[in-house]
This record gives structure tokens, C-alpha cells and sequence, in this order.
């Protein structure tokens, strides 16, 4: 046996130990000598009868010291493998040679992990029996690979943090058993919290959760705050122990060294320390140790913070810290599945804030950001342990509340709407948040969660509807409407597409003279092929709701040109042609310039066509609307405010932006001849709008009484059925043709 033999027999003295002849060759003792590896030949009785100078580097030992000595005695240590030896014995014997990865100690005790070659050989002891055994330090390798690979692996794999610092721990106990490792995490605070520490009593680890790092705080804490390796020989001793000597005192250890993690930066994330159970200060061994694994931890805690970012960014809403909409929906589907199997009912309250657009625009975007945290939390604070919250987007909140009936969730509504109007401080303002909360209940109006959210959601628009800061359960009605609505956006989307849409035009006549044309008015008529015509006062809104106004708009300023340039260039007389601009379309930086194209692409000039307003985009403050307002008028275009009186403007606008026409709703000219106060009213617009020197469009004007009275009290201009509906442009040149077109 190479290493050791069984001790039947004591040691020989190292008389009568010789070395094998072909050492007698000088060149070749050089060649042996010069070699990193150490070389050691046995003779039959497992003695060593040489070793060349590679053995004394690697191990510290002369050949004196070993010759005549059987392998064993002098290189196994503490933590040495038991079976060792008979594993060797057992490998020469049968395949007459043997190799393994193995521990062994230097003569100052240092561990040395090495590759171990053994070979049978008659040349070694000049006979048979021999055996030559070639020792490789692999003590580094060992480290890199088992440390490495498998840190890796577990990164890999997606191992918690805490399972790959307690794999690092382990892996540097086997490479340096007499080391007890700990790894300890140092949040944004600076303050400890074990992650790993298998060899330490768990009592320990709490007691050192949440300490905070300072000069004096353990060779960890200390470690932490210094930024620099701390070397505490003894602990019972040192003063950097004093207030931890007592909590360790059981486990028995003695010496600590703790070296700080830094990540990339070069913050401290975590502090690694060897714990020794005698004084002593680490080795080596111990330093090219902490030197790989310091990376590692580096690595992985780093990679865990990053994890855990992209987590709470992918999974909960940054401004109010609650789960966003894909957060939500996973652990709502968990939850329903639990009530179904448990047979409970629940509900789903999808919840938005009233008028919260006009907080931002007034008070500003910090205030409105104020305001959703400020609800975040008074939601969080209605709900029971067993409820969820979630955040969908802007102001709208969502609920689930678990084992409730009706009654119990309308109750619930109602105290949430309360919560929600107590005043609330919003960077010292006072504000009072209304919100508008719809509900549907499981299992009966929805049974997974994204139909109950949408018919939460359509709930929650009939409420708003209704009457604002107020509650409505869902109804299949609703559904049904909701549907409708739905199918009319994709079938109004796929129209814009064909261009199927198709502009009528209705006469805007002088009142002085019926028979002669002020303008005309493009209206958008939707031909559908299935529901017939569709009026524009129901596709209208779905378009501004769907966000396809403005492509409309675009549309239908260039069709309206195109029509009047074609009726010029056909002879025919058209002053102008007014088109209905949405707000939205103001909205777009390149408003102002879109609308000069469209007139360019068909050779009009800007008082060609009137663009028509409607009060909000008067009342709206964005700086992109007054800019694409003051451009259009800086331009020459004329705007026309509709639907004047039904708003709630006021007049100083009429003064402050270019308008030049007003026209008066038909609400007031369908009353005038029943109504003093309709009377009244147009009176009033008339007078404003002369001395504002504006022109006055009366809208809807389909009896001869009206436009008698309106002639009477000097309105300009009329539009209504009376003198002609809207119509395509073939019928209109036709009316235009007409020889007694005043009266329709
Ligand atoms: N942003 C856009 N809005 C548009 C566009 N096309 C139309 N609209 C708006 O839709 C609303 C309804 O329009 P419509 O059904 O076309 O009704 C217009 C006229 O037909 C109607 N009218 C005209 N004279 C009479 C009448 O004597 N009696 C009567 N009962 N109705 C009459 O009034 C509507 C005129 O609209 P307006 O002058 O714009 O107020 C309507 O709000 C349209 O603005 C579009 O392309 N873009």
C-alpha cells in the first residue's frame, strides 16, 4: 500500500531504507526535483523510500521527515477522507493503480487539496511490491470548480439567494472543514440579515437580523462600516466583540475574519466571514478562498437585487408600490379557485377617480401622483386581510373581496366611496376625491377574473354615467350594451380602413336673402353594410373614446376640400365649407399643420374653410392646443364655436381667442317660439356676438316662425331642415341648382 499500511507492524527505522537505483542517475533526481508535482516512491513494505523536492514545496516537509515513514502518518489531517486508505488498498490491488481528488495537510497543518496518482511499480523498490504516487495541488482548481460551477449552476437553476450562499458556505467547509462560513446581506438602511450560516446556531442568525452596521458592532458589522476586512484572532478578547461575545459564546467559536461583499460599484451589499473554533488568524489557503468567493457572493446578490427590481417592476406599480394589473390577475385567479372549491361568493369592485384628469391639469402632475398614493392607501386600509388590491393603470383600482355577499360588497362600496371623499392634503391643498366604483359578483356575474374585471369595468361606466361618485353592480344589460359597443368600434375601425365613411353637407343660408349660400357644414355620414346608416352622434363618441377622432378628422378634412374643389372647378358657387374639429385633434403638436396640407393638397386658402369648435377645446389650457389654435389663426383660419349655450364658457374666451362665428344650438331655436326664456337667451348671443363683431349661425332652424323671428332680431345666417337636410354632394348641387332653394 502506497500511503499507508494497515499498523500491524510499527514504522522501520530508516535504516535499511534505500532509493530505488535509477535515482542514482543525477540528470534524472534534477528532472524529478524541478517538477511542481510532488513525487513520492514506497518500497513493498509501503514505506517511503524517496521523495523528490516538489514534495517539500507543496508539503513543508524534508525527505529526512519522511523517509522511512509510511505516507499516511505524516499527510492525513483532521478532515482527511476516514476511507481513504482502503480505497487505495483496495484500487491497487485490483487494477494496480488508482487516482483521486483528495485532502491532505501540510506540516504547518495547512489543508492541501490534492489530485492523487498511485501506480504499482517494481522499478520504485527495486522489486515487486513498489508503488509510485504523484501528488498534484489542486487546492485552487478545487476551489474554482466546486465553487464556481456549482455557484453558477445554482444561478442557473434559479436557486433562492439564501439556498446559493448556504451552497457557498458548505462548499468552503468541505474545502477548509476547520472554517464555519456565514454570509450576511447589508440592505439600503445598513443593516445585517443572515442569508447563510449552516454551521452557526440559528438563534445566532436572529439575533443578528436587522443589527445595524457601525465601528464596534462583531468583525461583520464592523467589516461592513470600514468597507475593509476585519481579523478578529479572539473574540473573547477583542473590544470589536464586546457586545456579541455572550450570543456566541455556546457555539463555540473563537477567532472571526469578515471580509465586506462589494458589488459592482463598490457599495457594500454583504459582509463573508470564516469563523474559527480556536484563535487563530486565516491562512492562505483561507485568503485565495475568500478571494473567489467574494466575487461569487458579489454575483449572486447582485443578480438577486436586480431579479427582485425587475420583479417589482414587472409585477407591482411603481408609484404606489401596490401589485399592477398582471400581479393582480395571478393572484386573484389563485383566490377564485379557492372560493369555487370552497363554494364562497366574492366580488370584483373596479374603481375610478371623478374628474382626476382635472387634478393634473390644475393642481399639476405631482399633486396627481400625491392623490393615487394617498388612495392607494386608504383602499389598502378598507380592505381585510383575506381582500386583494391592485392598481390597473391611472386612476383606475381594482378589488377582490373574498367571502362576501351582495349586500356585504354594496356596504363595503359605500364605505370606500366615504373614505375616498375625506378631504385629503395634496401638497397643501385641500382636495376632496370623488371615484366611481362598479362591481361584479363571483361566481354569478363571471366565474374567471378577466370577465369579471370587464364587467366590473362596464359597472364602473354606468356609474360614471349615472351620477358619478357612486356604485352599480353589474347587469347583463350592461353586458349586452358593452358588446355593442365593442363591435361597433372594430366595425367603425374597419371603415376608416376602406374608407367607407362619406361626408353630407347641409346649407348654411343668409337670413337676409334664404336663397343665398353662406356655406355649407360637412357632416360624416357611416353607411353600414348590415346595420344600415349609423348616426353620428353614436359613432362619433365611440371614435373619440377609441382614439380614431383624430384619423377622422384628418379624413374628413381632406374629403370636404377635395368636394369643394371639385364643386369650384364644376362651376359651382360654394363659399365655404365648415368641418367639426374634435379636441383631441388639437392635442397633436402637428395639428395646425395637418389642416394647412389638407387645404394645400386641394389649392384652397384658409378662409375657404371655417373650422368648427366645440366649447371644450375653448375651456382647454394645454399649452398644444393654444399653440395649434394661435397657429391656425396666425395662418387666417376662421374658427366657429358650436353649440354655443350649452356649455359652460366663459364669454372672456370669446374674447381672448380668435373666434369669428358663433353658432347658436338648436335647443334654444326649436324653444324660440315657445319660450320667453329661449327668447331671452338667443337675444343675448345675437347682441354679444355683434358688438363682439361675430357672425351668428342659428342651428336647426325648420319652421318658418323661427326663421321669421330670428330674421327679425338680426341673426346673419340659418341652417335647418327648412332650407335643406344634409345631403350628398351630387343632391347638393342640385339644391344649389334649384331656382327657389331658400325654403326647402
Ligand atoms: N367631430 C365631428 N363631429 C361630427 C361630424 N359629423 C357630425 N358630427 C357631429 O355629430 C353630431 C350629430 O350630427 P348629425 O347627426 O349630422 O346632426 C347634424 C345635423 O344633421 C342636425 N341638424 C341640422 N339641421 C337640423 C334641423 O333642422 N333639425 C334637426 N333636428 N337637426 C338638424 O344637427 C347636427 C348639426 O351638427 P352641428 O352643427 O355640428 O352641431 C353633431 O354634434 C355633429 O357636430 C364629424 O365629421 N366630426
Amino acid at each position: 500500500m502506497p500511503v499507508s499500511a494497515p499498523h500491524t507492524s510499527g514504522p522501520p527505522s530508516h535504516h535499511g531504507i534505500m532509493p530505488p537505483a535509477p535515482l542514482a542517475d543525477a540528470p534524472l533526481r534534477r528532472a524529478l526535483d524541478a517538477s511542481d508535482n510532488a513525487i513520492v516512491m514506497s518500497n513493498s513494505t509501503r514505506h517511503v523510500v524517496y521523495v523528490n523536492e516538489g514534495f517539500t514545496r507543496l508539503f513543508g516537509f524534508s525527505p529526512a521527515e519522511v523517509l522511512g515513514k509510511y505516507l499516511s502518518d505524516v499527510l492525513l489531517g483532521p478532515h482527511s477522507d476516514p476511507g481513504l486508505l482502503s480505497e487505495i488498498r483496495d484500487g491497487i490491488d485490483q487494477q494496480g493503480g488508482f487516482h483521486i481528488e483528495t485532502l491532505l495537510y501540510s506540516k504547518a497543518g495547512q489543508p492541501r487539496w490534492v489530485s492523487m496518482m498511485i501506480n504499482a511499480s517494481n522499478e520504485a523498490s527495486g522489486g515487486p511490491g513498489g508503488s509510485i504516487t504523484v501528488l498534484t495541488d489542486i487546492t485552487l482548481t478545487k476551489m474554482h470548480e466546486v465553487l464556481q460551477k456549482r455557484v453558477l449552476e445554482g444561478m442557473v437553476n434559479e436557486l433562492p439567494l439564501a439556498d446559493l450562499m448556504a451552497l457557498v458556505c458548505r462548499e468552503v467547509e468541505r474545502i477548509a472543514p476547520e472554517v464555519t462560513a456565514s454570509i450576511l446581506s447589508v440592505d439600503e438602511l445598513g443593516l445585517l440579515h443572515p442569508l447563510a450560516a449552516p454551521g452557526l446556531p440559528p438563534a445566532i442568525c436572529q439575533a443578528l437580523d436587522g443589527v445595524p452596521i457601525g465601528p464596534c458592532v462583531g468583525s461583520c458589522g464592523t467589516a461592513a462600516f470600514r468597507r475593509a476586512p476585519v481579523v478578529v484572532t479572539d473574540i473573547t478578547t477583542d473590544p470589536l466583540w464586546a457586545d456579541y461575545r455572550t450570543l456566541f459564546e455556546p457555539s463555540g467559536m473563537r477567532a472571526c475574519w469578515s471580509s465586506p461583499i462589494c458589488d459592482h460599484a463598490g457599495k457594500v451589499i454583504g459582509t463573508f466571514a470564516f469563523y474559527f473554533r480556536e484563535p487563530r488568524a486565516p491562512d492562505a489557503l483561507h485568503h485565495r478562498l475568500v478571494d473567489v468567493c467574494l466575487h461569487l457572493c458579489a454575483l449572486a446578490i447582485e443578480r438577486n437585487a436586480t431579479r427582485q427590481r425587475i420583479h417589482q417592476l414587472a409585477f407591482f406599480d411603481e408609484l404606489t408600490g401596490l401589485p399592477n394589473r398582471a400581479m393582480f390577475r395571478s393572484s386573484a385567479e389563485r383566490a377564485l379557485a379557492s372560493l369555487r372549491q370552497e363554494d364562497h361568493p366574492g366580488a370584483v369592485l373596479f374603481i375610478d377617480l371623478d374628474r382626476f384628469k382635472q387634478v393634473n391639469d390644475t393642481l399639476g402632475h405631482a399633486a396627481g401622483d400625491a392623490l393615487l398614493c394617498e388612495v392607494a392607501k386608504r383602499l389598502t386600509q378598507c380592505l381585510r386581510a383575506r381582500d386583494l388590491i391592485g392598481r390597473l393603470a391611472g386612476d383606475e383600482f381594482v378589488l377582490l373581496l373574498s367571502e362576501c355577499s351582495t349586500g356585504q360588497v354594496v356596504q363595503m362600496a359605500q364605505s370606500i366611496l366615504q373614505e375616498m371623499a375625506r378631504p385629503m392634503d395634496l401638497h397643501g391643498q385641500a382636495h376632496v376625491c370623488h371615484a366611481s366604483i362598479g362591481i361584479a359578483m363571483f361566481p354569478d356575474d363571471g366565474d374567471a377574473i378577466d370577465t369579471l374585471l370587464r364587467h366590473a369595468d362596464q359597472a364602473m361606466v354606468q356609474a360614471k354615467s349615472d351620477h358619478r361618485h357612486s356604485l352599480q353592480l353589474f347587469s347583463a344589460e350592461m353586458n349586452r350594451r358593452a358588446q355593442e359597443r365593442a363591435a361597433l368600434e372594430r366595425a367603425l375601425r374597419q371603415a376608416l380602413a376602406d374608407r367607407s365613411l362619406s361626408l353630407h353637407y347641409q346649407p348654411q343660408v343668409l337670413s337676409s336673402a334664404p336663397g343665398t349660400l353662406h356655406g355649407v357644414e360637412a357632416l360624416a355620414r357611416w353607411q353600414h353594410p348590415e346595420w344600415g346608416m349609423v348616426p353620428p352622434s353614436r359613432f362619433i363618441p365611440v371614435a373619440e373614446e377609441a382614439g380614431l377622432i383624430h384619423e377622422l378628422t384628418l379624413w374628413l378634412l381632406d374629403e370636404a376640400c377635395a368636394q369643394l374643389s371639385a364643386w369650384r372647378a364644376a362651376g359651382h358657387s360654394v363659399p365655404c365649407v365648415a368641418v367639426n374639429l374634435s379636441g383631441r385633434s388639437f392635442h397633436q403638436a402637428e395639428f395646425a399643420q395637418q389642416v394647412c396640407d389638407a387645404l394645400e393638397r386641394h389649392g384652397l386658402r384658409t378662409n375657404d374653410v371655417l373650422l368648427e369648435i366645440t366649447e371644450s377645446v375653448m375651456m382647454d389650457a394645454r399649452p398644444v392646443t393654444l399653440a395649434n389654435i394661435e397657429a391656425l389663426h396666425h395662418k387666417g383660419f376662421k374658427l366657429s364655436l358650436d353649440d354655443f349655450g350649452t356649455g359652460y364658457s366663459s364669454l372672456s374666451y370669446l374674447h381672448r381667442l380668435p373666434i369669428s362665428e358663433l353658432k347658436l344650438d338648436m335647443a334654444f331655436v326649436q324653444d324660440l317660439t315657445t319660450s320667453p326664456t329661449a327668447r331671452a337667451l338667443t337675444v343675448s348671443v345675437l347682441s354679444i356676438a355683434h358688438s363682439l363683431g361675430m357672425v351668428v349661425v342659428a342651428e336647426g332652424v325648420e319652421t318658418t316662425g323661427q326663421q321669421q323671428w330670428l330674421q327679425a332680431h338680426g341673426c346673419p345666417v340659418m341652417q335647418g331642415y327648412l332650407f335643406g337636410r344634409p345631403m350628398p354632394p351630387d343632391e347638393l348641387e342640385v339644391w344649389l341648382c334649384a331656382p327657389a332653394r331658400g325654403v326647402s
